[in-house]
This record gives structure tokens, sequence and C-alpha cells, in this order.
């Protein structure tokens, strides 16, 4: 029996999650975490029976506590909650899918439990990369990647690892507004930017994604997760989302990984690895398919993946506050309280007024994030 706890099990990549534990009776949830949706929460935790559930909010958790005293499970809120989550004693793999920051100190204390991390959630490793991936090994646990193009990459390596790699070969849709300029892209609304080509996702990922935010955060996830330079991870634009990345081997081959855009065989992969098992669902079909198209990514018009790459080169907190002012603007823009193209705007002052701290502890990287939260605040 594979024990489950997931992290963020309200949203897109934990009902996915939930979905392919359905399909596998061999898979057992034994902790879920949300932040506020306490109905979705309730009707999770009465059909997968886990041994605690809990929710950010602490009068919702509440709430949820009276709602579940008939079950048995223990209901717990806010950040103990969490950490409980990712701790559960018999739980032997976390999917980390809530969304950004918060995800740092749970994963934490995941590998520091000994469990395996299933990680979806990347704003962790591009915060605290240097943090994380040491801890893995220190405590013999795995780093499993979720995201569609690491677990491809991943995929890519299998039978591989000795070898070096001479490039990553990161795709990218290019999201809902390729070929667009930035005076095309004045007047874009939340819903437009809420239409990804491809992917069905989460609010905050789906706008990352039109920003090519997305990518540049995955370029830095790709570095700490396979030990690469930035400079080997080259982003190529694979607009039907078809080819999930590939990796360059020193001898010129290219293996790549394929498939429908369809979380559930990256959620799948990471929580049987090594196993591959039968999963319901679309195949690729090349006749209907007959080309794959491929663009290089337009660094003018999109500055977030050309700031990632200046975030990461220069290291230290600054990966933080690239990832810290990206999530401030994108919850403004999905309140409609800034314009679309002050995400980047936003992006580059919080960059350029940071003074870079070398080599960050936990306390000094949620120290880069309150201080840039506000100076923006004072700002817009
Ligand atoms: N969706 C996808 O296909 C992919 C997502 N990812 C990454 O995975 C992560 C999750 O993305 P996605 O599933 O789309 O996001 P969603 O917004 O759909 O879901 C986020 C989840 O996190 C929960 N949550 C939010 N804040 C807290 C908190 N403070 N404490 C506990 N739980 C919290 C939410 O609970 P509630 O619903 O109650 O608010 C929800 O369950 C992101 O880092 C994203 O970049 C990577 C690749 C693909
Ligand atoms: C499904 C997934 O992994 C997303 O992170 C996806 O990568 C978004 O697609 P683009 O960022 O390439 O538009
Ligand atoms: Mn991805």
């Amino acid at each position: 029996m594979k024990k489950i706890s997931i992290l963020g099990s309200t949203g897109s990549i934990g009902t996915q999650t939930l979905e392919v534990v359905r399909e596998n009776p061999d898979m057992q949830v034994t902790a879920l975490a949300a932040g506020t949706n306490i109905e979705l929460l309730e009707a999770q935790a009465r059909e997968f029976c886990p041994r605690l559930v809990s929710l950010w909010d602490e009068e919702k958790a509440k709430d949820l506590a009276v709602r579940l005293a008939d079950t048995g499970i223990q209901v717990l809120a806010g950040m103990e909650g969490l950490l409980s989550a990712a701790t559960e004693e018999t739980a032997e793999i976390v999917v980390t899918g809530v969304v950004g920051m918060i995800g740092i100190r749970p994963t934490i204390a995941a590998i520091e439990a000994g469990k395996d991390i299933a990680l979806a959630n990347k704003e962790t490793l591009v915060t605290a990369g240097h943090l994380i991936m040491p801890l893995a090994k220190k405590n013999g646990v795995r780093i499993l990647p979720v995201d569609s193009e690491h677990s491809a990459i991943f995929q890519s390596r299998n039978g591989e690892e000795g070898n070096k790699i001479e490039k990553i070969l990161l795709t990218a849709s290019g999201g809902p507004f390729r070929g667009f300029t930035r005076k095309q892209m004045e007047g874009i609304r939340l819903q437009d930017a809420l239409k990804h080509p491809n992917w069905s996702m989460g609010h905050k990922v789906t706008i990352d994604s039109s920003t090519l935010v997305n990518k540049g955060l995955e370029v830095m996830e790709a570095k700490w997760l396979f030990d690469v330079e930035l400079s080997d991870v080259q982003v190529v634009v694979q607009p039907q989302s078809i080819i999930h990345s590939m990796v360059q081997y020193e001898d010129g081959a290219v293996i790549a990984q394929m498939g429908t855009p369809d979380m559930k065989l990256p959620i799948q992969y990471a929580l049987l690895y090594p196993e591959r098992r039968h999963m319901n669902g679309e195949r690729l079909d090349f006749w209907s398919l007959r080309s794959i198209e491929f663009e290089a990514p337009d660094l003018k018009n999109f500055p977030g993946l050309s700031m990632a790459y200046e975030a990461g080169e220069k290291g230290g907190t600054m990966p933080t506050v690239f990832n810290a002012a990206n999530e401030w603007a994108v919850a403004a823009f999905l309140r409609q309280k800034i314009g679309y193209l002050q995400i980047t705007d936003i992006i580059e002052a919080a960059m350029a007024r940071h003074k870079r701290q070398e080599n960050p502890g936990l306390e000094e990287i949620l120290q880069a994030e309150a201080e840039t939260y506000s100076y923006i605040e004072d700002r817009w």
C-alpha cells in the first residue's frame, strides 16, 4: 500500500492526485491539507478517510472539526496543521500541491521526517533549492518531479543517470499571448489571461504561463533538480504541449518524453516511480497531429523569462525576490487591482532595488519575501 499525504488537496494538482488514487486500489491517503475550501475538503475526507486533515483558515477548521466529529479524523489548522499533514507518521510520500512559497516549510519538515516528495510546488525549489536538495540527500529521500517538464526530463534520464547532460531543452507552450507585442498586451483582461491554450490548471500558474514567468521559474527548478547550470537550460516553444521536454546528451542524442497534456501521468509516475502502470486517457494520434512546431521564446515582449535567468544567475536571495514580487503581482492582477503588464514591471522594480544576500537560510528567505512585499505595497 502506497501511503500518501497531499498538501493542496482541493486544488488542480490535489484533485488530480486524488483521481489517480481513486484508480489505484493500492494507494491510500493518510493526510489532506487545504487553504479555505471546507466543502471540498470535507467531501474528500469522507471519501478517502485520511488520519488527519488540515485547513489553513482557523475558523473554518473549527467548523470542519464539528462536521467531521462522527469520523474520528483529526482536524488541524494553520501552519501547525500543514506541518502535521506533511509529517503524518504513516505517510511515505508527500505531494506538494500548495501554491507559492508557503510550501517551503512543510517541504522541509517532510524531508526531515524522511518522506519522499512528489514535488509540484516549484516556488519552493526556486527560492530554497540550495537548502532543499542537500537536505533531501542528507535524509536519503527522493525529490520526484510532478511539474510536467521536469517529469519529462526525469523520464528522459531513465537509464542515462551516469551520462552527462549537455543541454536541457525545456519546452514552453508560449501561453495565450504567443506572438503578441507588448503594445497588444496593454488591454489584456483577466479572463483572457486565464485561457491557457493546452492545460487546465490553478489560476496562479495559468497567469505565470501567460507571462512566461512560469518558464522562468521552471528554468530555476530544473537547475536544482538536475544539477545543471542555468546556461545549460534552453527554452524551446512547442505550442501544442505534446513534447513535455527533452535532454540532449554529449553524443548529440536528444531524448524526449511526449504525451497528451494530462497531469495525471506525471503525478502517477512520481507516486509509483519507477513503475509504469496502465492509465486510462487519451493517447497521442500522430496521424491527426501531423506536425509538431517549434519556436524560439520572445524575450523582448516577455521579459519575465530573461529576468528569471538574471535572478537565477545572481542567486542568493534574488530568486526569492523574483518569485515573491511575482506572487504579489499575480495575486493583485487576479483581484483586478493592477494591469497585466504591471506584473513584470513590479518584478523588475523589486529586483532592481534589492541588495542580494548570499546563501540565505530559511529565515533570511522569508525575510526577503516580507521585504519585497512591503516595498511593493508602499508603491503600488
Ligand atoms: N495545476 C497544474 O497543472 C500544475 C501546477 N504546478 C504547480 O503546483 C502548485 C499547485 O498548483 P495548482 O494545483 O494549479 O494550484 P491551485 O490554486 O489549483 O491549488 C492550490 C491548493 O493549495 C491550497 N492552499 C493555498 N494556500 C494554502 C495554505 N496556506 N495552506 C494550505 N493549503 C493552501 C489550496 O486550497 P483552497 O482550495 O482551499 O484554497 C489548493 O488546494 C503550484 O506551485 C503550481 O505552479 C505545476 C505544474 C502543473
Ligand atoms: C502542466 C505544467 O507543467 C505547467 O507548468 C505547464 O508547463 C504550463 O505550460 P507553459 O508554461 O509551457 O505554458
Ligand atoms: Mn510545467
